[in-house]
């Protein structure tokens, strides 16, 4: 009896192969190969699959490192292949996934999705130049200190762009680089659990796409939030007077002048922070973060 495994057995899924096989041998093949693996890493599909089987006498289990196709009937006589090649004589048996799993089994899964704060999450703050990003991560990163909850990191523009992304320019292939850079350490320190606060000015819909993709892939929760101060109110703060010089010609490509935003449609919290103070606009993102589980305390 041969079972093509993609996830976790169940208890009932074990006692079927096992009855089919009635005495005789039963070889578990793991399908670890790209896109195979349903929700798991394929090591951790492989150290289920010996959990759920530990009791069984005549069973062996096998990786295999066959991958995802485009097409379903494809994948299908690839699978058939595979098995007949290994076990060219045994009956498939097909797991259904349904049941309950056995406890050891259950905290493979456990440790494998974490939940709740146990879980990594990136919270992406993206907005013209003087919108208020680096103002409302630091308020942020500042409340998470004081509650003591998690273990934080701060992305912030100006800070990537003078360490991880010195020497990038502003033209809009720089910019995807540089933005690429952040999602990818992001995603690196949620996959260990971290909680990471971005704030540069991201001004592509596309590259703010890959890294909520990136961050997800990695098993974290992803928040984008748009500080949607509009360009006239971040122009009259003009801390730095990079707007004046940008209007004068001075700095080319400058976001909001002569380089284009493009507001995200995909913006978890909105937030516009003309004439309102830091801990009002930071109340929607915290309320977002309480929502989905990030953060549960509250700062006394
Ligand atoms: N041409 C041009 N356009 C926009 N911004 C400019 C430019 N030149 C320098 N700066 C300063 O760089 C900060 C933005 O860097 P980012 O890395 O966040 O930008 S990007 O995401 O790569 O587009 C930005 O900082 P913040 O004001 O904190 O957003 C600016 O101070
Ligand atoms: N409610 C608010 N939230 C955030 N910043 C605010 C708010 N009200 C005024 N500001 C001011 O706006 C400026 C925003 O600057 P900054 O946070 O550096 O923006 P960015 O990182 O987007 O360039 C700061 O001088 C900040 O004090």
């Amino acid at each position: 009896m041969v079972v093509p495994v993609r996830s976790a057995l169940s208890e009932q899924d074990v006692e079927r192969a096992t009855t089919a096989a009635a005495g005789g041998q039963l070889l578990f093949v793991c399908l670890t190969g790209h896109g195979m693996p349903d929700g798991l890493s394929a090591p951790a599909l492989i150290r289920v699959t010996r959990a759920a089987t530990a009791d069984l006498r005549s069973a062996h289990v096998i990786a295999v490192p066959l991958a995802r196709h485009d097409g379903e009937a494809l994948d299908e006589s690839m699978l058939d292949q595979v098995l007949r090649s290994y076990a060219p004589e045994a009956e498939v048996v097909r797991p259904t996934g349904e049941g309950d799993y056995r406890e050891t089994v259950r905290a493979i899964l456990r440790a494998e999705n974490p939940q709740g704060t146990d879980r990594g999450a990136v919270v992406f703050f993206t907005g013209l130049s003087g919108s208020g990003k680096s103002t409302l991560a630091t308020a942020l990163l500042n409340h998470v200190a004081e509650t003591g909850e998690r273990k934080t990191t701060s992305l912030d523009g100006d800070v990537v762009r003078r360490n991880l992304s010195k020497g990038l320019t502003f033209s809009a292939e720089d910019r995807e680089t540089n933005i690429r850079r952040i999602g990818w350490v992001a995603a690196e320190i949620a996959r260990h659990g971290g909680l990471v606060v971005c704030s540069p000015i991201a001004p592509f819909d596309s590259t703010r796409r890959d890294v909520r993709r990136m961050a997800e892939d990695a098993g974290a929760t992803f928040v984008l939030v748009h500080v949607a101060t509009p360009l006239e109110e971040c122009e009259r703060r003009d801390r730095k007077g990079l707007y004046a010089r940008a209007r004068a010609g001075e700095i080319p490509e400058f976001t909001g002048i002569s380089s284009p935003y493009e507001e995200p449609a995909d913006a978890e919290v909105v937030v516009d922070t003309t004439g309102t103070d830091i801990a009002t606009a930071l109340a929607p993102v915290l309320a977002e973060l309480h929502q989905r589980g990030v953060l549960t305390r509250s700062a006394d």
